[in-house]
């Protein structure tokens, strides 16, 4: 059965007021002090798809961090430009670790497990640096996110950065020792800075659906990479974007997805519609706690899962 968009409008509001109605949003990213002090008590969810208007419910119109979501975006920017000899750098697996950690890399000699964990991020931001300045690798990843979304409106929080800046000791502690095994081709503070911007960029939840649209495919999505890439960097979300949580959401909601400790999570229904929610506050892993139901919720009431429909929701298509 096809989900008429009156349908997949009243699914947004139900899931919305269900979140409102939480009374554990979990706990906002306290370790970047500009983030400190966001109200967890906001939620967003936001539906795009190829060709038809954007549905929104809750604090859609609010801008927020978008964080480790910037991962995808720069990822895509680094195979442009790279294409498969980025994996030369930075691997393809899951890590089952933290989205900080350490561990991995020490024993793989600072090859980095996958490109959205911390430390592949910065190899794969370091990789898209390598022969451009800083202010020419965020323009190219601020024009990319621009023509994805088809909004010029998006921009990045300097205070957010500069709050990084000045906090990030665990990232430098990651470039430094990538740099000690020739894995990083900039100094650690160019490439740190420009990580640190990426994760600035600031969206609504609108902005951030509309945005994934390039993931989605098909002829009415952004064409910005090719169907083969579309494909690859959805696997990518499905087994890494989640770091140590990627087996929980995969489980619990069945579609790629790519989440940031600014509480934001994108996730991709392959050739139907991109999803953004957002909620500040934070479960174990760093993920959003809300937002992560409600992305459960959603998958169950739209039938909408890679691995096929839940028995519940009786529904597929859209
Ligand atoms: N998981 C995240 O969103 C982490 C991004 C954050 N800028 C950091 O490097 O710590």
């Amino acid at each position: 059965m096809t989900l008429t968009t009156a349908r997949l409008q009243a699914i947004l509001s139900e899931i919305t007021d269900l979140a409102r109605a939480s009374d554990s949003p979990g706990k906002v990213a306290d370790y970047i002090p500009e983030l400190a002090c966001i109200d967890p008590r906001q939620f967003a969810i936001a539906l795009a798809r190829p060709g038809k208007p954007t549905l929104v419910a809750g604090d859609a119109a609010v801008p927020f961090s978008i964080q480790s979501v910037s991962k995808v975006f720069m990822l895509a920017l680094a195979l442009g430009k790279m294409g498969d000899r980025l994996w030369a750098r930075v691997g393809r697996e899951p890590s089952g670790q933290a989205f900080y950690s350490m561990l991995h890399l020490e024993l793989e000699k600072g090859r980095p497990r996958n490109p959205f964990i911390n430390a592949g991020a910065i190899v794969t931001t370091d990789a898209v640096l390598q022969g451009a300045s800083p202010s020419e690798a965020l323009g190219a990843l601020l024009r990319f996110v621009r023509a994805a979304a088809n909004d010029d409106d998006i921009h990045m929080n300097e205070r957010v950065a500069q709050s990084e800046i000045a906090t990030g000791h665990r990232n430098f502690a990651l470039a430094h020792y990538l740099l000690s095994h020739g894995n990083l081709a900039n100094t650690p503070d160019l490439t740190l800075g420009t990580y640190f911007h990426q994760c600035a960029v600031e969206m609504t939840a609108a902005q951030l659906a509309n945005a994934g649209l390039f993931l989605v495919g098909g002829s009415d999505a952004p064409r910005l990479v090719s169907p083969q890439r579309i494909r690859r960097i959805n696997a990518l979300m499905m087994t890494c974007g989640h770091y140590d949580g990627s087996g929980d959401y995969a489980y619990r909601v069945g579609l790629p997805g790519k989440s940031g400790v600014g509480g934001g999570i994108l996730s991709i229904v392959p050739g139907v519609a991109s999803v953004a929610v957002w909620s500040p506050g934070l479960n174990h892993y760093g993920n959003s706690k809300l937002g992560t139901e409600a992305m459960e919720r959603f998958a169950r009431l739209t039938g909408w899962s890679v691995f096929g429909p839940t028995a519940a929701s009786g529904q597929t298509g859209g």
